[in-house]
């Protein structure tokens, strides 16, 4: 099994690449696994606490769990990936059957922050977008779709958001075999990537 990680800070476009990139690809081979769904069981908290959570600092993360996964996939077995949801910001009770197949893409701001998980990355790409495009991205993507006002994500971006990007997201851009500039949509690079995959299924 290929292992692609894609990282990149929050609103950089890694799932929209991710998307693009699987589009043309026959899902029974290309399979993706997304950071935000092992996040930590929060369930012992109320909401009002959980949405305090600092979710861009690597302890938000379960790693054993992530990692467990890819080892169970790499030898050929099937995961139940758990389900996320960004309004009750905690994991829900449904899980979804995660099968091995040849290529595996990892996506998500802290990928590349674990050790471990940079070890079993085969490839390792970074999506670059400028800070302030990120911000609009997340701002507009907060308030449509995740239940957050505009003062809470700028609030949250300047006490949170910014500095954890800047202390664990962007430095693990030194590890990336390949970055993306996607300030604009950058086919290109999503057709490389493509191609990379397309070789390794013949
Ligand atoms: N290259 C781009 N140009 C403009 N908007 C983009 C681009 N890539 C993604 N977006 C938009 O920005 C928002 C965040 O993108 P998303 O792929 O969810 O980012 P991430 O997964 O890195 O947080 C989405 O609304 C998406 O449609
Ligand atoms: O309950 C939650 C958990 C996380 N977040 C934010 O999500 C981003 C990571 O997702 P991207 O799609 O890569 O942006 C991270 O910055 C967390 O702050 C959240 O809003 N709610």
């Amino acid at each position: 099994m290929l292992i692609i990680g894609i990282a990149g800070g929050t609103g950089c476009g890694k799932t929209t690449v991710v998307n693009q990139i699987i589009n043309e690809l026959p899902t029974d081979e290309v399979g993706v696994i997304s950071q935000d769904s092992y996040y930590n069981d929060l369930s012992h908290l109320p909401l009002a606490e959980r949405k305090k959570t600092n979710f861009d600092h690597p302890k938000s993360i379960d790693f054993t769990l992530l990692e467990e996964h890819l080892i169970a996939l790499k030898s050929g077995q099937s995961v139940q990936q758990p389900v996320y949801s960004f309004i009750d910001c905690n994991r829900t009770d449904e899980t979804v059957e995660t099968y091995a197949r040849k290529v595996m893409i990892v996506e998500g701001i802290l990928i590349m922050t674990n050790p471990k998980i940079r070890e079993m990355l085969d490839i390792k790409i970074y999506v670059h977008a400028d800070s302030d495009e990120r911000l609009i991205r997340r701002l507009k993507r907060d308030v449509n779709e995740r239940g957050w006002n505009m003062n809470e994500t700028l609030d949250k971006y300047q006490s949170t958001l910014k500095p954890m990007h800047l202390q664990f997201i962007e430095p693990t851009k030194e590890y990336a075999d390949i970055i993306i500039p996607n300030n604009k949509y950058n086919t290109v690079a999503v057709d490389i990537v493509r191609t990379i995959i397309t070789e390794k299924l013949v």
